[in-house]
């Protein structure tokens, strides 16, 4: 079967212009990402990772190049595409389950349909029992996974992930990043994740 290419980066740059002077934080990148892969890229701090998923995103404007989505440029954000950051984000006042469904109520698409879409992949990734907790109440890891249920609660297509467990202590980053390697691989997603441990990319 052949495969569908999702994601073309395409020779894209970015210098980044202050009062300093320029910082060249990406040259000439290009890769394609096809349906279902998980793609990691490894590179210490400051080798401009975020740079790219800002770019990937749409909320950054390359310097030169492009990125392709379906076919189509990115002109903006766009969403086909779900962002995880490197800390989970996650409101201390919102029970778990309020947090998954924040991004369904900014988009005012909260129903009967979606909560229990919702409800379900919490079931699915072991947070059932906790859905009426509050952040603080849960693990490191369970968080990052609440997480990532909140990204996946909008149905993206493909997910751009930050160090998504840099927070996290050694032991259970590996843990985690084969959870959720598992689970983007269940949900059939297309991923780009970026990270500075090489651990972290071997398991997902
Ligand atoms: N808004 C900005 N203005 C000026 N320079 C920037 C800006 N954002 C990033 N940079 C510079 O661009 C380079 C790449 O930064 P970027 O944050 O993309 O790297 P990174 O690999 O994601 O690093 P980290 O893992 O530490 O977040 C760095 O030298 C950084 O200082």
């Amino acid at each position: 079967m052949e495969q569908r290419k999702v994601m073309e980066i395409k020779n894209v740059s970015m210098i980044y212009h202050t009062l300093d002077g320029e910082t060249e934080a990406l040259k000439d990148i290009s890769l394609d990402i096809y349906e279902g892969e998980i793609v990691v890229l490894v590179g210490p701090s400051g080798c401009g990772k975020s740079t790219l998923l800002s770019i990937v995103a749409g909320l950054l404007k390359p310097s030169s190049g492009k990125v392709l989505i379906n076919g189509k440029e990115v002109k903006g954000t766009n969403k086909d595409v779900g962002y995880m950051f490197q800390r989970d984000h996650l409101f201390e006042w919102r029970t778990i389950l309020q947090n998954a469904l924040i991004g369904l109520e900014i988009q005012n698409k909260v129903n009967d349909e979606t909560i229990a879409f919702v409800e379900n992949l919490l079931e699915t990734y072991g947070l059932g029992e906790f859905k009426n907790h509050y952040p603080r109440q849960l693990s490191g890891g369970m968080r990052q996974r609440a997480a990532l249920i909140r990204t996946l609660a909008l149905q993206p297509e493909i997910l751009l992930l930050d160090e998504p467990f840099s927070a996290l202590d050694y032991q259970t980053r590996l843990r985690i990043a084969d959870e959720i390697g598992t689970i983007l691989k269940k949900e059939k997603k297309t991923a780009l994740m970026v990270t500075h441990d090489i651990a972290e990319a071997i398991c997902t």
